[in-house]
């Protein structure tokens, strides 16, 4: 007997979304897509192209675009919800009646929320209770799905099950889904690159070199995971493509929203000129907020966060900033390995010839 098509619903109608429910409908799902704008559904239905954020890109026919949203969600095994951070609770409460306990929900959201600093799947745990919750992320250029790159990323969830289903319903030739139980450490190391993306387009504007981005990326890896394990994630994790991987594309890449907002303030725009210009979503603009207060209640130290804090917020200038960095702290090369911890106190205790003024 046939295997019984499995039916998707998508939530959102931005890039993202769309490059999502065109690799489910090319595994043979039946996908649904929500999205408001009723202009952009009928395009997409007509078409199969979203015009307003894929536009150079071809949908798979199959998808089937619509702005009722119970029709979507009625009999969707898997949700996948592709809102941007600052909407996604909003959506999520509009949703929640045609929800269903065995539904999959997954979060594809690189963000945190603002008043809670909770990240998506605790937002979708707190409004649903549900158990078959998780999280993807990875290096995921939308375009680069859409245009059908090689690609991989991550399914993270405590639930087997939900792990289980998201890989076998999104892998395919050219997307592949790796599993891991750290549904946290996943979720922050997403989000959490976002920042580091605006820092590196900052750089490459600026005009700094490649030791430069190299320095930028690994230390940015030692301050995300340093944030994370204190938020109760695995430090491994950031070994990972949600880690290592997601921050190599997004401080790399013209492609990334963030990459380009640093990119147009280190040509001399304001911020507000960058984030309009981008006129899609770039969420580490507000994660950097939001991380470095959390960092400051629970002291942990992010330099690098707090400098471009200072440096899209307070107007100090980024190579300013930059040279104070170059001069900070001693620290250690991967503190899981030797803790900062111990090389302060080893600076403590070892007079610098410099500043004592002893012969060299
Ligand atoms: N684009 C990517 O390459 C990519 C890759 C991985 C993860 N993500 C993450 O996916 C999330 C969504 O990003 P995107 O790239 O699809 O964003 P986008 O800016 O391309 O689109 C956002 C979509 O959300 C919709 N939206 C915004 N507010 C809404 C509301 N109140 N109600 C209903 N819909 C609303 C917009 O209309 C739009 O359709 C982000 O958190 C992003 O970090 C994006
Ligand atoms: O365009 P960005 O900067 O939101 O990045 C998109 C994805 O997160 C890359 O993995």
């Amino acid at each position: 007997m046939a295997e019984q098509q499995i039916k998707v619903a998508v939530l959102g109608g931005g890039s993202f979304g769309t490059a999502l429910s065109s690799i489910a409908a090319d595994n043979g799902a039946q996908v649904r897509q929500w999205m408001r704008d009723a202009a952009l559904v009928e395009q997409i239905n007509r078409e199969h192209r979203n015009g307003r954020y894929l536009p150079d890109y071809a949908m798979n026919e199959a998808v089937h675009a619509s702005t009722d949203m119970q029709a979507v969600l009625e009999g969707a095994e898997l949700v996948l919800i592709a809102i941007p951070s600052k909407a996604f609770r909003q959506v999520v409460q509009s949703a929640r009646q045609w929800l269903r306990p065995e539904q999959i929900l997954v979060s594809t959201t690189k963000g945190i929320e603002s008043d809670s600093f909770m990240l998506m799947s605790q937002v979708l745990e707190q409004e649903t209770g549900f158990a078959h919750i998780g999280v993807i992320a990875g290096p995921n250029l939308a375009s680069e799905i859409a245009d059908k790159q090689l690609t991989a990323t991550v399914v993270a969830s405590a639930d087997a099950q939900t792990r289980t289903r998201v890989q076998q319903v999104l892998s395919c030739g050219y997307f592949r889904v790796y599993a891991s139980s750290d549904r946290h450490g996943v979720e922050l190391g997403g989000a959490l690159k976002n920042i580091y993306a605006i820092a590196a387009g900052m750089a490459a504007a600026l005009g700094m070199g490649e030791n430069t981005r190299s320095m930028l990326m690994t230390r940015a890896l030692a301050e995300m995971s340093r944030f994370a394990v204190a938020q109760g994630a695995n430090p491994m994790t950031f070994l990972g493509l949600a880690g290592v991987g997601d921050l190599i594309v997004t401080c790399s890449s013209s492609l990334s929203r963030n990459y380009r907002v640093g990119y147009a303030m280190g040509e001399g725009r304001t911020l507000e000129q960058a984030v309009e210009a981008l006129g899609q979503v770039a969420e580490g603009v507000n994660t950097v907020k939001l991380v470095c207060a959390k960092a400051a209640e629970i002291g942990v130290y992010m330099p690098l966060a707090e400098g471009l804090e200072r440096v899209l917020f307070q107007g100090v200038p980024a190579k300013q900033m930059a040279s104070g960095l170059m001069t900070g702290e001693q620290s250690s090369d991967v503190e899981f390995v030797l803790p900062r911890a111990e090389v302060q106190k080893a600076h403590r205790t070892t007079p610098d010839s410099q500043t004592t003024g002893d012969p060299q």
